[in-house]
């Protein structure tokens, strides 16, 4: 099927449904009269209808007007949605689930069997087309089905399909990463404000320092230890802060950090 004759239905208009259609519509891939989205209140949906999108409080609705049907609520909603939407569930819907710690098992279970049913991890970067993605599919899903969602996501950010047991990894890592990311630009810029410069410069400079390190790492390929090693001038600036970090073991906190995440994410899934 072409993406342009595509109808994409969002249960749930929050956040992370807002940032997956925005990247469809900045790429062009799905026209906004196309999409369709449903929230219990308007709370959200003005963000939809200005897109140019339709809106809806009738979850049903979404079924009815919609191929691909994103499920974009809190993951301990979702058994109740999916309670509702079973009966309007059909073999030509694809459904992917975008809830953190909700299993392939689990959606299966509550949807029709044989429906088409993929999981897919997301971020929040998204919203400005630089997100981190992973998906796997269910047993009804086939090839053509995580053709079509890697061709759509590619407008979101990088999309690939992994084993199941890879998507509470990612959202330990790049999920809930994010928010980790802006806990460093807050510190990064607040220690530039501890000595004296502005706190708005500082901010703009901290998000381009991620930014720039970012795309260093993406382009070159080269491991991050090369890269910083890059930075260090013997006994120079840069090994006098990385002492300290290393004092404060950033490293260590960080990788708990994930694992923190990964196991709550295992938690959640548990039925
Ligand atoms: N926010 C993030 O950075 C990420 C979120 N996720 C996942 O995305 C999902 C959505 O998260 P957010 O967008 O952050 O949440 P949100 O709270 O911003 O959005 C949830 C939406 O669901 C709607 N909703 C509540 N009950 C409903 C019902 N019975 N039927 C239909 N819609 C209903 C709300 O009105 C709201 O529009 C979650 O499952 C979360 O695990 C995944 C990756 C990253
Ligand atoms: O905090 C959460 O549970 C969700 C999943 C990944 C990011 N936000």
């Amino acid at each position: 099927m072409e993406a342009a004759e595509l109808r994409v239905g969002f249960v749930g208009a929050g956040r992370m449904a807002g940032g997956v259609a925005r990247g469809l519509l900045l790429a062009g891939k799905v026209p906004a009269g196309n999409i369709l989205a449903s929230a219990p209140s308007d709370r959200n949906l003005g963000a939809f209808r200005e897109s140019g999108c339709r809106t809806t409080h009738c979850n049903l609705e979404v079924l009815q007007d919609s191929t691909l049907v994103f499920l974009a609520t809190k993951p301990h909603v979702l058994p109740g949605v999916l309670q509702e939407i079973r009966p309007a569930v059909c073999p030509h819907h694809i459904i992917v689930s975008l809830a953190a710690g909700v299993t392939l098992q689990t959606l299966q279970r509550l949807l029709p069997a044989g429906t088409k049913v993929l999981r897919l991890m997301p971020n929040l970067p998204c919203v400005v087309q630089a997100g981190a993605m992973v998906f796997s599919r269910g047993d009804g899903a086939g090839e053509q089905e995580a053709a079509l969602l890697k061709s759509l996501l590619s407008s979101c950010g990088l999309c690939e399909e992994v084993p199941e047991s890879y998507i509470n990894i990612h959202t330990g890592l790049s999920g809930s990463g994010v928010a980790y990311v802006y806990l460093f630009a807050e510190a990064l810029a607040e220690g530039a404000v501890k000595m004296g410069m502005p706190g708005p410069l500082a901010s703009r400079i901290a998000a381009q320092t991620l930014l720039g390190a970012a795309k260093m790492m993406l382009e070159t390929g080269e491991h991050p230890a090369k890269l910083r090693g890059d930075v260090c001038t013997p006994g120079g600036t840069t090994i006098h802060a990385l002492h300290q970090l290393e004092k404060g073991a950033l490293r260590a906190t960080v990788m708990n950090a994930v694992e923190a995440a990964t196991n709550r994410a295992c938690d959640m899934g548990k039925d």
